[in-house]
């Protein structure tokens, strides 16, 4: 999709737009890092997507001193490639199977933090990586706060699957688990579906808002399906969500149910 968006990059109102997303990202991200990644943190996770990149910049403003014997665990290839290019020291969660922080961006976020994760199809290692933090942390634009989930993240929950049981997988989630208009996620610059970092092919599930009062058992339910690797579905796990705004604020969710609105950090 580059030359679409570069074209509408051409379009100032579209360009104000887009880099108002982007500084919110930011926004986002260099909060989260200012509040939760300490000198005394050795392992950090580190997530996927567009919003993370972010996230490493601002650990690598900590200075070399703050990041030698620092190790970044990574939830795919795309961060991965983020540690390396940054040249922090990369790490696995078998090697560390016990993280401090773990920062991550996310599809969307509902009022008691539950999120849906995966736009990017690295929803499995993200989990992985989430669980295995003391404290997990999420960082997104404001287009991301909601009060429920499938509000404004029009695909739905993505759900790993294994190749060979995926039209079985497909047909329950459309038929028995109400997700009547479930996809296949199919690649763009490649003919077929869309292959995880684990070698996976990736359903798409919309679900009325309603349906998401209670993301926890619609999260049991998929799971159940035999052939499902793990589902976009992130329950009781963030200990807080960083919201850019528009405005240079950010919105802090906690766990706890408090909500604060602060000046973003510093740029
Ligand atoms: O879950 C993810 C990837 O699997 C991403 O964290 C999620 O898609 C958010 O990405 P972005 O920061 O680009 O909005």
């Amino acid at each position: 999709m580059p030359g679409l968006l570069a074209s509408m990059k051409k379009d100032p109102q579209v360009a104000q737009k887009v880099s108002g997303i982007e500084s919110s990202k930011r926004l986002a991200a260099y909060t989260a890092v200012d509040h939760h990644i300490k000198p005394e943190h050795r392992v950090i996770g580190i997530g996927s997507g567009s919003t993370v990149p972010y996230v490493v910049e601002r650990i690598v403003q900590q200075g070399q001193e703050a990041n030698k014997g620092r190790v970044f665990i990574p939830t795919g290839f795309q961060s991965r490639q983020l540690i390396l290019n940054a040249k922090l020291s990369v790490g696995d969660v078998d090697e560390y199977p016990s993280i401090d922080v773990t920062i991550d961006g996310a599809d969307e976020v509902d009022s008691s933090l539950n999120c849906i994760k995966g736009g990017g199809a690295c929803h499995l290692r993200e989990k992985v990586i989430a669980e295995a933090a003391q404290t997990f942390i999420v960082v997104a634009d404001y287009r991301k706060n909601s009060q429920s989930l499938c509000t404004n993240y029009p695909p739905g929950v993505p759900i790993e699957v294994v190749p060979f049981a995926y039209g079985k997988v497909l047909t329950a989630v459309q038929k028995s688990i109400g997700s009547p208009k479930a996809t296949l996620r199919m690649a763009i610059k490649k003919a077929g579906p869309v292959v995880t970092d684990n070698g996976h092919f990736v359903i798409d599930a919309p679900f009325e808002p309603e349906r998401m009062q209670d993301p926890s058992a619609v999260l049991r339910q998929i799971k159940l399906l035999t052939g499902v690797v793990e589902v976009g579905l992130f329950c009781n796990m963030a200990k807080a969500a960083y919201f850019g705004n528009e405005d240079g604020t950010v919105t802090i969710r906690h766990a706890d149910g408090r909500t604060e609105e602060i000046s973003g950090a510093q740029q």
